[in-house]
């Protein structure tokens, strides 16, 4: 279990309300570690296990992203309202209205990577520390490497994926079962799926506006505004001490993840060989392990 919030509430970001958490004291001598989940258009419920720092002494801070879990939802809002400059500035104004400028770490999971990695070009004073975690880098380099994991499913998996993408039956039970085979290989390895990672994903399909605006459907069929996008050849701006994470199963293959490495001067990348895409949830014990070194360093 994780361990309770000290601190629950929302905060203004416009004429919209951002949702957050926290665990553990912020200002006590340790900086506050920002959970930035993914989708985008999921929530925080699948990082709550991170709240477990709070217990070595980092106070935690998750939050929602605009449009879903307990922040503004805006459904049926124009796609082209949902842009990764809004999400920097939700990102931005948060940190601020905590106060919490002067001193944090952000951990950015999938999408939540490369948000956090703009949010680390501007330079801002107070970052002390990255983690990029199971992240994409570029949009054509993910679907580049979801043809690839796609191809090695049972054939019958992806002909099934492929004849209801042909007719936009996303939401069959023959297709979702399809899907589920992909998800237990690259998504989620632990089966059942813990608690926290079903509550997100069910948060997703409950309010898909987002997901689906930038996004896709799914994983792996990314057809939202975000499929051209990349940050490939930017990274190198970023001068803060920074963690690379993926699992060697993870949908965000190797391949996908390099970028970071590559280009962000001193990055460490390590991968979880037992997991996929949520390395906090199938390896915890190795998990916390490798973040709170990196944390110690900082
Ligand atoms: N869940 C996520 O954030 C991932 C990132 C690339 C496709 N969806």
């Amino acid at each position: 279990m994780s361990p309770e919030a000290s601190a629950k509430g929302t905060v203004p970001f416009g004429e919209y309300r951002t949702w957050y958490r926290v665990t553990g004291e912020l200002g006590a001598g340790r900086p506050a570690v920002v959970a930035v989940h993914g989708g985008p258009g999921s929530t925080h419920d699948y990082l709550l296990p991170l709240a477990r720092l709070a217990e070595d002494g980092w106070p935690v801070v998750h939050y929602d992203q605009l449009g879903n879990g307990g922040s503004t939802h805006l459904p049926g809002r124009e796609p082209e309202f949902w842009t990764v400059e809004l999400f920097e500035d939700e990102l931005a104004n948060l940190i601020e209205r905590l106060g919490i400028a002067d001193d944090y770490v952000l951990f950015g999971q999938s999408w939540g990577g490369p948000l956090c990695a703009r949010h680390a070009m501007t330079a801002p004073p107070g970052l002390r520390g990255l983690v990029v975690a199971n992240a994409p880098a570029s949009y054509p380099m993910w679907l580049e490497e979801m043809a690839r994991l796609r191809a090695a499913l049972p054939p019958e998996v992806d002909d099934t994926l492929r004849r209801h993408e042909a007719a936009g039956t996303y939401d069959s039970e023959e297709y979702l079962a399809a899907m589920r085979v992909f998800y237990d290989r690259h998504v989620c390895r632990v089966t059942p799926w813990p608690r926290d990672f079903l509550s997100s994903f069910m948060e997703i399909y409950n309010d898909p506006t987002v997901y689906y605006a930038m996004n896709g459907p799914n994983e792996f069929h990314v057809i939202g505004s975000l499929k051209d996008w990349s940050i490939v050849g930017d990274l190198h701006r970023i001068r803060t001490p920074t963690l690379v994470i993926s699992g060697r199963h993870d949908e965000a293959t190797p391949a996908v993840v390099q970028p970071y490495h590559d280009e962000i001067p001193g990055a460490r990348w390590e991968i979880f060989e037992e997991s996929s895409h949520l390395p906090h949830l199938e390896e915890p014990e190795r998990f916390r392990a490798v973040l709170t070194d990196f944390l110690k360093c900082l």
